[in-house]
Protein backbone atom coordinates (compact mmCIF):
# COMPACT_ATOMS: atom_id res chain seq x y z
CA UNK A 1 0.00 0.00 0.00
CA UNK A 2 0.71 3.79 -0.39
CA UNK A 3 3.71 5.12 1.84
CA UNK A 4 2.06 8.35 1.89
CA UNK A 5 -1.16 8.56 2.94
CA UNK A 6 -2.19 11.43 1.27
CA UNK A 7 -5.25 13.37 1.39
CA UNK A 8 -6.77 11.41 4.57
CA UNK A 9 -3.50 12.37 6.84
CA UNK A 10 -1.09 14.63 5.05
CA UNK A 11 1.62 11.90 6.50
CA UNK A 12 4.30 9.32 6.15
CA UNK A 13 2.53 6.30 6.83
CA UNK A 14 2.74 2.41 6.67
CA UNK A 15 -0.36 2.18 4.78
CA UNK A 16 -3.43 4.19 3.75
CA UNK A 17 -6.00 5.16 6.55
CA UNK A 18 -8.68 6.64 4.25
CA UNK A 19 -9.06 2.93 2.33
CA UNK A 20 -9.58 1.21 6.01
CA UNK A 21 -12.46 0.91 8.55
CA UNK A 22 -12.36 3.24 11.86
CA UNK A 23 -11.91 0.25 13.90
CA UNK A 24 -9.15 -1.19 11.28
CA UNK A 25 -7.65 2.16 11.23
CA UNK A 26 -6.92 2.50 14.53
CA UNK A 27 -5.57 -0.92 15.29
CA UNK A 28 -2.81 -0.27 12.22
CA UNK A 29 -2.13 3.56 13.45
CA UNK A 30 -1.69 2.18 17.46
CA UNK A 31 0.50 -0.98 15.34
CA UNK A 32 2.10 1.95 13.72
CA UNK A 33 3.19 3.81 16.86
CA UNK A 34 4.43 1.25 18.89
CA UNK A 35 6.76 0.20 15.90
CA UNK A 36 8.21 3.43 14.49
CA UNK A 37 9.34 5.49 17.73
CA UNK A 38 9.58 8.66 15.63
CA UNK A 39 5.96 8.45 14.61
CA UNK A 40 4.98 7.59 18.60
CA UNK A 41 6.95 10.79 19.74
CA UNK A 42 5.28 12.73 16.94
CA UNK A 43 1.85 11.47 18.31
CA UNK A 44 2.82 12.78 21.51
CA UNK A 45 3.02 16.44 20.15
CA UNK A 46 -0.97 15.96 19.61
CA UNK A 47 -1.74 13.63 22.19
CA UNK A 48 -3.11 13.32 25.76
CA UNK A 49 -1.47 12.41 28.45
CA UNK A 50 -3.01 10.73 31.62
CA UNK A 51 -1.40 11.35 35.05
CA UNK A 52 -0.54 8.81 38.18
CA UNK A 53 1.28 8.75 41.26
CA UNK A 54 2.96 5.50 42.64
CA UNK A 55 0.83 3.74 40.06
CA UNK A 56 -2.61 5.80 41.81
CA UNK A 57 -3.97 7.56 38.77
CA UNK A 58 -4.91 11.32 39.23
CA UNK A 59 -8.92 11.90 39.05
CA UNK A 60 -10.91 15.04 39.27
CA UNK A 61 -14.55 14.69 40.47
CA UNK A 62 -17.24 16.18 38.84
CA UNK A 63 -20.74 16.30 40.00
CA UNK A 64 -21.06 12.15 41.28
CA UNK A 65 -18.63 10.75 39.19
CA UNK A 66 -14.56 10.30 38.74
CA UNK A 67 -13.09 11.59 35.60
CA UNK A 68 -9.31 11.18 34.88
CA UNK A 69 -8.07 14.82 33.16
CA UNK A 70 -6.36 14.58 30.04
CA UNK A 71 -3.19 16.76 29.65
CA UNK A 72 -1.69 18.14 26.67
CA UNK A 73 2.04 18.17 26.03
CA UNK A 74 2.42 21.53 26.28
CA UNK A 75 0.73 21.45 29.84
CA UNK A 76 2.83 18.33 30.88
CA UNK A 77 5.83 19.65 30.38
CA UNK A 78 4.88 23.01 32.07
CA UNK A 79 3.75 20.49 35.12
CA UNK A 80 7.03 18.81 34.44
CA UNK A 81 8.94 21.99 35.25
CA UNK A 82 6.92 23.46 37.89
CA UNK A 83 7.31 19.95 40.12
CA UNK A 84 11.26 20.41 39.45
CA UNK A 85 11.34 17.35 37.05
CA UNK A 86 13.13 17.26 33.62
CA UNK A 87 10.76 17.47 30.82
CA UNK A 88 12.32 14.35 28.84
CA UNK A 89 10.56 12.43 31.39
CA UNK A 90 7.52 12.98 28.99
CA UNK A 91 9.67 9.91 27.24
CA UNK A 92 8.71 7.60 30.21
CA UNK A 93 5.05 7.77 29.24
CA UNK A 94 3.59 4.87 27.92
CA UNK A 95 0.93 4.41 24.83
CA UNK A 96 -2.64 2.91 26.15
CA UNK A 97 -4.78 3.39 23.26
CA UNK A 98 -6.00 6.42 21.04
CA UNK A 99 -9.63 7.95 19.99
CA UNK A 100 -11.33 6.96 16.52
CA UNK A 101 -9.66 10.19 14.68
CA UNK A 102 -6.23 9.09 16.26
CA UNK A 103 -4.98 11.17 19.50
CA UNK A 104 -3.06 9.03 21.04
CA UNK A 105 -3.20 8.37 24.89
CA UNK A 106 -0.18 8.05 26.68
CA UNK A 107 0.20 7.65 30.70
CA UNK A 108 2.98 9.03 32.60
CA UNK A 109 3.54 8.51 36.24
CA UNK A 110 4.96 11.30 37.97
CA UNK A 111 7.14 8.87 40.86
CA UNK A 112 8.13 6.47 39.39
CA UNK A 113 11.53 6.21 37.07
CA UNK A 114 12.14 10.05 38.35
CA UNK A 115 15.69 10.58 37.19
CA UNK A 116 15.13 13.67 39.10
CA UNK A 117 16.91 14.59 42.46
CA UNK A 118 14.09 15.97 44.36
CA UNK A 119 11.88 13.07 46.08
CA UNK A 120 8.86 13.12 43.97
CA UNK A 121 6.78 11.69 47.02
CA UNK A 122 7.22 14.74 48.69
CA UNK A 123 5.61 16.87 46.16
CA UNK A 124 2.07 14.46 46.26
CA UNK A 125 -0.29 17.22 47.99
CA UNK A 126 1.34 19.70 46.23
CA UNK A 127 0.73 17.97 42.79
CA UNK A 128 -2.72 17.08 43.15
CA UNK A 129 -3.40 21.13 44.17
CA UNK A 130 -2.12 22.06 41.18
CA UNK A 131 -3.35 19.26 39.36
CA UNK A 132 -7.15 19.86 40.52
CA UNK A 133 -7.43 16.49 41.66
CA UNK A 134 -6.43 13.52 43.77
CA UNK A 135 -3.98 10.32 42.94
CA UNK A 136 -6.59 7.28 44.05
CA UNK A 137 -5.83 3.95 44.52
CA UNK A 138 -6.99 1.58 41.60
CA UNK A 139 -8.91 -0.45 43.62
CA UNK A 140 -11.04 1.79 45.50
CA UNK A 141 -11.57 4.02 41.99
CA UNK A 142 -12.98 0.78 40.16
CA UNK A 143 -15.76 1.49 41.82
CA UNK A 144 -16.15 4.90 40.76
CA UNK A 145 -14.90 5.13 37.16
CA UNK A 146 -16.77 4.30 33.93
CA UNK A 147 -16.17 0.84 31.87
CA UNK A 148 -14.26 2.82 29.31
CA UNK A 149 -12.40 4.81 31.90
CA UNK A 150 -11.46 1.65 33.67
CA UNK A 151 -10.11 -0.12 30.79
CA UNK A 152 -7.68 2.48 30.24
CA UNK A 153 -6.59 3.10 33.51
CA UNK A 154 -5.71 -0.61 34.29
CA UNK A 155 -3.52 -0.97 31.15
CA UNK A 156 -2.09 2.19 31.66
CA UNK A 157 -0.94 0.94 35.11
CA UNK A 158 -0.15 -2.43 34.32
CA UNK A 159 1.99 -1.13 31.70
CA UNK A 160 3.90 1.05 33.85
CA UNK A 161 3.75 -1.34 36.87
CA UNK A 162 5.77 -3.19 34.13
CA UNK A 163 8.26 -0.94 33.12
CA UNK A 164 9.57 -0.16 37.12
CA UNK A 165 10.04 -3.63 37.64
CA UNK A 166 11.72 -4.52 34.37
CA UNK A 167 14.54 -1.90 34.40
CA UNK A 168 17.55 -4.42 34.33
CA UNK A 169 18.45 -6.91 31.78
CA UNK A 170 18.09 -9.94 33.12
CA UNK A 171 21.07 -12.04 31.35
CA UNK A 172 23.41 -8.85 31.53
CA UNK A 173 22.17 -7.00 34.63
CA UNK A 174 22.64 -3.84 32.53
CA UNK A 175 19.84 -1.81 32.27
CA UNK A 176 17.33 -1.66 29.47
CA UNK A 177 15.64 0.98 27.16
CA UNK A 178 12.22 1.13 26.39
CA UNK A 179 11.05 2.01 23.10
CA UNK A 180 9.06 5.13 22.82
CA UNK A 181 5.48 3.30 22.82
CA UNK A 182 6.85 1.78 25.91
CA UNK A 183 5.38 -1.86 24.00
CA UNK A 184 8.88 -3.22 24.89
CA UNK A 185 12.35 -2.99 26.08
CA UNK A 186 15.99 -3.92 24.84
CA UNK A 187 19.18 -4.72 26.55
CA UNK A 188 21.20 -2.29 24.15
CA UNK A 189 24.20 -5.21 25.27
CA UNK A 190 22.53 -8.11 23.80
CA UNK A 191 19.55 -7.00 22.42
CA UNK A 192 17.16 -9.27 24.18
CA UNK A 193 13.83 -7.94 23.68
CA UNK A 194 11.43 -8.25 26.60
CA UNK A 195 7.77 -7.48 25.77
CA UNK A 196 5.03 -6.90 28.83
CA UNK A 197 3.34 -10.36 30.47
CA UNK A 198 0.63 -10.93 31.80
CA UNK A 199 -0.17 -14.27 33.64
CA UNK A 200 -3.25 -16.28 32.65
CA UNK A 201 -5.38 -17.12 35.74
CA UNK A 202 -8.87 -19.42 35.52
CA UNK A 203 -11.45 -17.57 37.59
CA UNK A 204 -14.51 -20.37 38.22
CA UNK A 205 -18.59 -20.17 39.32
CA UNK A 206 -19.16 -23.35 40.37
CA UNK A 207 -22.53 -24.01 41.38
CA UNK A 208 -24.79 -27.20 42.51
CA UNK A 209 -27.63 -26.53 40.65
CA UNK A 210 -29.15 -24.05 42.98
CA UNK A 211 -26.29 -22.72 44.56
CA UNK A 212 -23.18 -21.38 43.82
CA UNK A 213 -19.87 -21.52 45.81
CA UNK A 214 -17.87 -18.64 46.68
CA UNK A 215 -14.76 -18.00 48.69
CA UNK A 216 -12.44 -15.74 50.47
CA UNK A 217 -8.54 -15.05 51.26
CA UNK A 218 -7.34 -13.62 54.33
CA UNK A 219 -6.48 -10.68 52.24
CA UNK A 220 -9.41 -9.69 50.57
CA UNK A 221 -11.10 -6.92 52.03
CA UNK A 222 -13.52 -7.74 55.12
CA UNK A 223 -16.89 -9.59 54.13
CA UNK A 224 -16.33 -10.29 50.34
CA UNK A 225 -16.47 -13.10 48.53
CA UNK A 226 -15.53 -14.31 45.26
CA UNK A 227 -15.09 -16.90 42.46
CA UNK A 228 -12.61 -19.50 42.53
CA UNK A 229 -8.97 -18.39 40.89
CA UNK A 230 -5.89 -19.75 40.64
CA UNK A 231 -2.49 -18.88 38.33
CA UNK A 232 -2.06 -21.29 35.35
CA UNK A 233 0.68 -23.57 35.83
CA UNK A 234 3.35 -24.52 33.32
CA UNK A 235 2.49 -27.08 30.73
CA UNK A 236 -1.90 -26.76 31.87
CA UNK A 237 -4.50 -26.59 29.70
CA UNK A 238 -7.20 -23.84 30.65
CA UNK A 239 -9.24 -27.12 31.50
CA UNK A 240 -6.56 -28.67 33.59
CA UNK A 241 -5.83 -25.51 35.66
CA UNK A 242 -9.53 -25.08 36.55
CA UNK A 243 -10.08 -28.60 37.32
CA UNK A 244 -6.90 -28.41 39.76
CA UNK A 245 -7.81 -24.94 41.47
CA UNK A 246 -11.37 -26.13 42.60
CA UNK A 247 -10.01 -29.44 44.05
CA UNK A 248 -7.02 -28.01 45.26
CA UNK A 249 -9.07 -24.97 47.45
CA UNK A 250 -12.73 -26.49 48.35
CA UNK A 251 -11.81 -30.06 47.45
CA UNK A 252 -14.49 -30.78 44.78
CA UNK A 253 -14.92 -32.53 41.33
CA UNK A 254 -15.78 -30.42 38.78
CA UNK A 255 -18.11 -32.21 36.47
CA UNK A 256 -18.83 -29.92 33.59
CA UNK A 257 -17.30 -26.43 32.29
CA UNK A 258 -18.18 -24.16 30.25
CA UNK A 259 -16.00 -20.59 29.00
CA UNK A 260 -17.51 -17.58 30.05
CA UNK A 261 -15.57 -14.42 28.95
CA UNK A 262 -11.81 -12.92 29.72
CA UNK A 263 -10.85 -10.27 31.41
CA UNK A 264 -7.44 -7.87 31.99
CA UNK A 265 -7.15 -7.54 35.83
CA UNK A 266 -4.18 -5.06 36.92
CA UNK A 267 -4.02 -6.66 40.15
CA UNK A 268 -1.20 -7.16 42.01
CA UNK A 269 0.30 -7.73 38.45
CA UNK A 270 -1.21 -8.16 35.15
CA UNK A 271 -3.30 -11.57 34.64
CA UNK A 272 -5.30 -12.63 31.53
CA UNK A 273 -8.50 -13.71 33.89
CA UNK A 274 -10.17 -16.64 32.51
CA UNK A 275 -13.89 -16.77 33.18
CA UNK A 276 -15.86 -19.95 33.61
CA UNK A 277 -18.78 -21.71 34.85
CA UNK A 278 -18.69 -25.22 36.60
CA UNK A 279 -20.96 -27.63 38.13
CA UNK A 280 -19.93 -30.09 40.37
CA UNK A 281 -20.93 -34.02 40.89
CA UNK A 282 -24.42 -34.59 41.98
CA UNK A 283 -24.50 -34.72 45.55
CA UNK A 284 -20.91 -34.59 46.17
CA UNK A 285 -20.70 -30.32 47.32
CA UNK A 286 -19.24 -30.80 51.53
CA UNK A 287 -16.54 -28.32 50.94
CA UNK A 288 -12.65 -28.97 52.60
CA UNK A 289 -11.38 -25.43 52.31
CA UNK A 290 -7.49 -25.26 51.59
CA UNK A 291 -7.15 -23.20 54.57
CA UNK A 292 -3.23 -22.27 53.71
CA UNK A 293 -5.12 -20.72 50.22
CA UNK A 294 -8.52 -19.33 52.16
CA UNK A 295 -9.56 -18.35 54.95
CA UNK A 296 -13.26 -19.49 54.11
CA UNK A 297 -15.83 -21.12 51.39
CA UNK A 298 -19.56 -21.27 51.16
CA UNK A 299 -22.58 -22.27 49.22
CA UNK A 300 -24.83 -19.16 48.73
CA UNK A 301 -28.29 -19.51 47.69
CA UNK A 302 -29.65 -16.95 45.02
CA UNK A 303 -31.13 -14.67 47.32
CA UNK A 304 -27.96 -14.39 49.55
CA UNK A 305 -26.21 -13.26 46.28
CA UNK A 306 -28.99 -10.97 45.01
CA UNK A 307 -29.13 -9.12 47.68
CA UNK A 308 -25.02 -9.00 48.05
CA UNK A 309 -24.71 -7.90 44.09
CA UNK A 310 -27.10 -4.90 45.08
CA UNK A 311 -24.51 -3.51 47.61
CA UNK A 312 -22.55 -0.49 46.26
CA UNK A 313 -19.25 0.93 47.28
CA UNK A 314 -18.39 -1.19 50.41
CA UNK A 315 -15.76 1.37 50.95
CA UNK A 316 -18.36 3.83 52.12
CA UNK A 317 -20.71 0.93 53.75
CA UNK A 318 -17.80 -0.50 55.86
CA UNK A 319 -18.01 2.93 58.28
CA UNK A 320 -20.81 0.93 60.20
CA UNK A 321 -19.24 -1.49 62.11
CA UNK A 322 -20.35 -4.68 60.43
CA UNK A 323 -19.44 -6.29 57.24
CA UNK A 324 -21.63 -7.38 55.83
CA UNK A 325 -21.11 -10.07 52.60
CA UNK A 326 -20.68 -8.36 49.37
CA UNK A 327 -19.20 -9.41 46.03
CA UNK A 328 -16.12 -7.65 43.79
CA UNK A 329 -17.36 -4.60 41.73
CA UNK A 330 -19.30 -4.61 38.74
CA UNK A 331 -15.83 -3.88 36.79
CA UNK A 332 -14.15 -7.49 37.96
CA UNK A 333 -14.95 -10.08 36.07
CA UNK A 334 -15.96 -12.35 39.26
CA UNK A 335 -19.22 -9.87 39.12
CA UNK A 336 -19.95 -10.92 35.76
CA UNK A 337 -19.86 -14.34 36.81
CA UNK A 338 -22.20 -13.74 39.73
CA UNK A 339 -24.68 -12.20 37.79
CA UNK A 340 -24.88 -14.46 34.52
CA UNK A 341 -25.16 -17.32 37.33
CA UNK A 342 -27.89 -15.54 38.53
CA UNK A 343 -29.91 -14.79 35.41
CA UNK A 344 -29.42 -18.28 34.39
CA UNK A 345 -30.41 -19.35 37.76
CA UNK A 346 -28.90 -22.70 36.77
CA UNK A 347 -25.93 -24.01 34.54
CA UNK A 348 -27.63 -27.83 34.80
CA UNK A 349 -27.93 -26.79 31.02
CA UNK A 350 -24.68 -26.83 30.53
CA UNK A 351 -23.28 -29.57 27.70
CA UNK A 352 -21.72 -32.81 29.21
N1 LIG B 1 -10.92 -9.77 38.34
C1 LIG B 1 -11.53 -10.55 39.21
O1 LIG B 1 -12.76 -10.65 39.21
C2 LIG B 1 -10.74 -11.36 40.20
C3 LIG B 1 -9.37 -11.40 40.08
N2 LIG B 1 -8.63 -12.22 40.93
C4 LIG B 1 -7.19 -12.24 40.71
O2 LIG B 1 -6.80 -13.57 40.42
C5 LIG B 1 -5.45 -13.74 40.80
C6 LIG B 1 -5.18 -15.18 41.20
O3 LIG B 1 -5.98 -15.57 42.29
P1 LIG B 1 -5.34 -16.31 43.55
O4 LIG B 1 -6.48 -17.00 44.23
O5 LIG B 1 -4.53 -15.35 44.35
O6 LIG B 1 -4.35 -17.37 42.87
P2 LIG B 1 -3.87 -18.83 43.41
O7 LIG B 1 -5.04 -19.59 43.92
O8 LIG B 1 -3.07 -19.44 42.30
O9 LIG B 1 -2.99 -18.54 44.67
C7 LIG B 1 -1.94 -17.59 44.65
C8 LIG B 1 -0.64 -18.29 44.90
O10 LIG B 1 -0.26 -18.98 43.73
C9 LIG B 1 1.15 -18.95 43.57
N3 LIG B 1 1.42 -18.51 42.18
C10 LIG B 1 1.59 -19.35 41.12
N4 LIG B 1 1.83 -18.67 39.98
C11 LIG B 1 1.81 -17.36 40.31
C12 LIG B 1 2.00 -16.15 39.55
N5 LIG B 1 2.24 -16.16 38.24
N6 LIG B 1 1.89 -14.95 40.22
C13 LIG B 1 1.62 -14.93 41.54
N7 LIG B 1 1.44 -16.03 42.29
C14 LIG B 1 1.54 -17.25 41.70
C15 LIG B 1 1.69 -18.08 44.68
O11 LIG B 1 2.18 -18.92 45.69
C16 LIG B 1 0.48 -17.33 45.20
O12 LIG B 1 0.56 -17.07 46.57
C17 LIG B 1 -5.20 -12.74 41.92
O13 LIG B 1 -4.08 -11.98 41.54
C18 LIG B 1 -6.43 -11.86 41.98
O14 LIG B 1 -6.12 -10.49 41.94
C19 LIG B 1 -9.22 -13.00 41.88
C20 LIG B 1 -10.59 -12.96 42.04
C21 LIG B 1 -11.45 -12.10 41.25
MG1 LIG C 1 -6.98 -18.94 44.53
Amino acid sequence: MSLYCGIACRRKSFWCYRLLSTYVAKTRYLFELKEDDDACKKAQQTGAFYLFHSLAPLLQKSEHQYLPPQHSLLELERLLRKFGQDTQRVEDSVLIGCSEQHEAWFALDLCLNSSSSINASLQKPEMETELKGSFIDLRKALFWLNVKDASLLSTAQALLRWHDAHQFCSRSGQPTKKNMAGSKRVCPSNKIIYYPQMAPVVITLVSDGTRCLLARQSSFPKGMYSALAGFCDIGESLEEAVRREVAEEVGLEIERLKFSASQHWPFPNSSLMIACHATVKPGQTEIQVNVRELEAAAWFSHDEVITALKRNDPYTQQQNEAFPFWVPPKLAIANQLIKEWVEKSTYSSLPA
